[in-house]
């Protein structure tokens, strides 16, 4: 947790001032008794009205400013505490942006948000009460200890006996609720996961009527952590009585033998009682150390996810002295290209090898789990190849900085994804500075201002989150118009035109033509239709490039493809 702590130096100062407050506080504190053993003595047993309102004045302003303290330290704890949580989560989520595909496949979304919202959460309540007790907790302590000991010294072996036993009781039930509180954040991510498949699928889920099995599967996370938390309750639940007892008898220790010595002559009244406030600051000193015992390794816990995150590096990244520009534009070949996912037993691609330049439309077609995607993947670097060698513009794709390379791309997801925000902001996602002529020239080709046109507010019209508010084929053209924004030099588009009906395809197509005349066109497609003009068809069979070839070529040369088109087409549409 320490490690974290290098994002709160911009609050140095504040910290500086919570504790010199703190610091002030318990003083005032430990100065109360003292105050109140003169009145006693120097004023009530000797009949001393004087005394008594003199000393209780001085009493009411240690007490106002010991009281002040407390409210401003609280105040600028807390400050410091949600400032630092603010940065933390801001240096979590700008990390995880740099994370690759294989790092978020790695953690899973669920637990990612868990650690970037309810774990920083815990560390900074515990912060908070880090700044206060751990602070004024060793203050008290030390002090009450002095203090006690000017009093009366032989009266102190009281808490020879009683400490032991209160950091026993303590101890104790610290060691059997701390390995449930080690358990809350991950119980707490399988809450999320469930919701959020529960959330994305609710459709599915409903479709096939599995709302019950469901509410099962979330009942089930959910309960598992009101267990873990009623459990820690109960534990906890013994912690404030059996610490009270122990305090409680103490005093009752302090009053017995305290009399005695009183008795004897030893020790005044004032002193008894100032004594007695000072055992129990003593006392309640401890009960706050040993709070931050059990706070503290909860949050330990946390740090430790949210350092995971910070400590995991992202396995693509900037090469050290990158190439920014090069003369050519818009050429992409795959040199002898295999790749596999993390954990997974066959390579997706082996021994991919092919070109495509500017002017030209190259397709990819092929079964499903064919290594389609994942050759388009390898191109923006979502993944990195494990051998052979992808180019761009003859440079090795890692030899690019990764914003000149994705700058070149227009990328058109498989799944179109779109952001909450009008229609306007979401295709100058593809390029900033875009006017309303590029947005409206880019929907016209990719046949969507027609439906954007019959919205009410046209451009402005709000898309709801996740794009929920527009059909499968709107939100493709939508996709597909924002990757035309961009004007890049290469356009990859995965599957882009499989929600679109023949004629909006073939459209699309035609629309594209001239846009593209100086761009290279990677596409994958499920349909024959959509890739018959493609100047390169690359079939793929279980990761393997089957052919190469032109519509004609490979309807001659390649069985595999001569089976994908039959199984779409009749004899004669191919003739
Ligand atoms: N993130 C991933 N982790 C592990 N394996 C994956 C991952 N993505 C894809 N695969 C596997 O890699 C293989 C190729 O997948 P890919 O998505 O490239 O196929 P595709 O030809 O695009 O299929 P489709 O037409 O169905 O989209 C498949 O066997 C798939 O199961």
């Amino acid at each position: 947790m320490i490690r974290l702590f290098k994002y709160a130096k911009p609050f140095k100062f504040l910290v500086a001032a919570v504790v010199l407050l703190v610091f002030l506080q318990t003083m005032a504190d430990l100065y109360l008794p003292t105050l109140m053993s003169d009145i006693i003595d120097k004023g009530v047993m000797r009949g001393d009205t004087g005394v008594i309102l003199s000393t209780g004045g001085s009493m009411l302003v240690v007490a106002g400013l010991g009281g002040l303290a407390a409210v401003l330290s609280s105040f600028l704890s807390a400050k410091v505490a949600v400032g630092f949580g603010r940065i933390l989560r801001n240096e979590v989520f700008s990390h995880v942006s740099s994370f690759s595909e294989k790092e978020i496949d790695q953690f899973g979304t669920a637990t990612l948000i868990t650690r970037s919202t309810n774990d920083i959460t815990q560390i900074q309540n515990v912060v908070i009460m880090m700044l206060r007790m751990m602070i004024s907790a060793p203050f008290m302590a030390i002090g009450g200890i002095m203090l006690a000991l000017s009093k009366d010294r032989a009266l102190t072996l009281v808490f020879v006996v009683a400490m032991p036993i209160l950091a026993l009781v303590i101890g104790f039930i610290a060691s059997k609720g701390l390995p449930r509180f080690r358990k809350i954040q991950v119980k707490i991510d399988r809450v999320n996961l469930v919701l959020r498949e529960k959330l994305t699928g609710i459709r599915v889920i409903r479709a096939f009527n599995q709302t019950r099995y469901e509410r099962q599967r979330f009942d089930e996370a959910n309960r598992d952590l009101t267990d873990n938390y009623i459990k820690i309750n109960r534990i906890m639940a013994f912690m404030m009585p059996s610490m009270m007892l122990v305090m409680n008898v103490t005093a009752l220790a302090i009053l017995w033998f305290g009399m005695i010595r009183i008795d004897s002559g030893s020790m005044g009244m004032g002193a008894l009682v100032a004594f007695t406030q000072y055992s129990m600051q003593i006392m309640f000193s401890m009960v706050m150390l040993s709070m931050m015992f059990i706070m503290v390794p909860r949050a330990q816990a946390a740090a430790v996810r949210v350092l995971e995150i910070l400590d995991a590096q992202p396995d693509i990244k900037d090469p050290q002295s990158p190439v920014k520009t090069s003369l050519n534009r818009g050429y992409v070949e795959f040199r002898n290209v295999t790749f596999h996912y993390a954990g997974a037993e066959a390579p997706a691609i082996s021994n991919v090898s092919f070109s495509a330049g500017p002017g030209e439309v190259t397709a990819i077609i092929g079964s499903t789990g064919a290594g389609k995607s994942t050759i388009l993947n390898l191109i923006p670097r979502f993944y990195d190849t494990i051998s052979g060698e992808v180019l761009v513009d003859g440079v090795d794709v890692r030899k690019w900085s990764l914003e000149s390379l994705r700058h070149k791309i227009g990328y058109v997801p498989q799944k179109p994804v779109l952001f909450s925000g009008s229609i306007e902001d979401n295709l100058r996602y593809g390029r900033e500075s875009a006017n309303a002529s590029d947005l409206s020239k880019a929907a016209e080709i990719a046949q969507a201002s027609d439906f954007i046109t019959e919205f009410e507010r046209g451009y402005v019209h709000q898309i709801s989150q996740g794009g929920t508010n527009l059909s499968g084929g709107q939100k493709q053209r939508l996709s597909i118009a924002r990757a035309l924004v961009r004007n890049p030099e290469i356009y990859l588009f995965d599957d882009s035109f499989s929600a679109l009906d023949f004629k909006t395809d073939s459209k699309l197509r035609t629309a594209l033509k001239p846009v593209t005349r100086e761009a290279t066109v990677i596409l994958v497609a499920q349909r024959v239709g959509t890739v018959i003009d493609a100047d390169r068809i690359v079939v793929m069979e279980e990761g393997k490039v089957a052919g190469i070839g032109t519509h004609q070529e490979l309807l001659a040369n390649c069985p595999v493809y001569r089976e994908i088109v039959l199984s779409q087409l009749s004899e004669e549409e191919i003739a």
